[in-house]
């Protein structure tokens, strides 16, 4: 298994201060920062673009930025997230006309591939392209806002995928986004995710590092 990756969603975060925000999660000892793009098309909402990315990295932050393009479609949002410095790109399936052409195009580019599973999405779209992907994120909620409820069904889906991976003997990781807390962080672990996004469970706690600290501890019981 690998070590685990602990991804604060700025979608929580205090956008007035994005740059503060995001430069405290880092200080609070985030791995990677997950950055949710969305268009007002694939999804019911609109956030941020490329722009925003590049002044992240402007203003100074060193932490790598987890890509996840809930847009329609993706071929140009790639190539502009790769010029901003992205370190991690996933988008949906359905999003792409040529799912293994943007795969390719996201990995021409150095960069890590993913693929996002709506909670719906069945897991068979990963056929003939998970030795391809670097990750799969699996959302636990619908897309489009934070702060929602965990869909526990989705543990069985992560149950399911990672026996194929340590079957196929493969380094893909699992990652999980959509109500993911300090309460629940440890049976998604157990299910087989390494990687969790956590938007209100760390943006919204009154101290990150102690939030950041106790979903570590959590991890760390959960692997014993
Ligand atoms: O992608 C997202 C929604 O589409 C968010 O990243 C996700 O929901 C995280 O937020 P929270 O931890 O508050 O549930």
């Amino acid at each position: 298994m690998n070590s685990y990756l602990i991804a604060p969603s700025i979608l929580a975060a205090d956008l007035a201060r994005l740059g503060e925000e995001v430069q405290n999660v880092v200080d609070a000892g985030a791995d990677i920062i997950h950055f949710d793009v969305m268009d007002n098309h694939y999804v019911p909402n609109l956030t941020f673009g490329p722009a925003v990315l590049q002044a992240l990295k402007k203003y100074g932050i060193k932490a790598d930025f987890d890509v996840h393009l809930m847009v329609e479609p993706v071929d140009a949002l790639i190539e502009q997230f790769a010029d901003a410095g992205a370190a991690y790109i996933s988008f949906h399936p359905e999003a792409s006309k040529h799912v293994d052409r943007s795969i390719g195009l996201i990995k021409s580019r150095g960069i890590k591939a993913g693929l996002v599973l709506n909670p719906a999405t069945p897991l068979s779209v990963l056929d003939y392209v998970l030795p391809s992907l670097d990750f799969v994120l699996f959302m636990s909620v619908n897309p489009g806002f934070g702060g929602q409820s965990f869909i526990p069904y989705t543990l069985d889906k992560i149950r399911q995928l990672r026996k194929r991976i340590d079957e196929l003997g493969l380094n893909t990781r699992i990652e999980v986004d959509g109500g993911v807390k300090t309460n629940n962080i440890a049976e998604v672990a157990a299910a087989g995710a390494d990687m969790f996004v956590a938007g209100t469970a760390i943006f919204g706690a009154e101290n990150y590092k102690v939030a950041i600290d106790e979903m570590r501890q959590q991890l760390a019981n959960a692997s014993k």
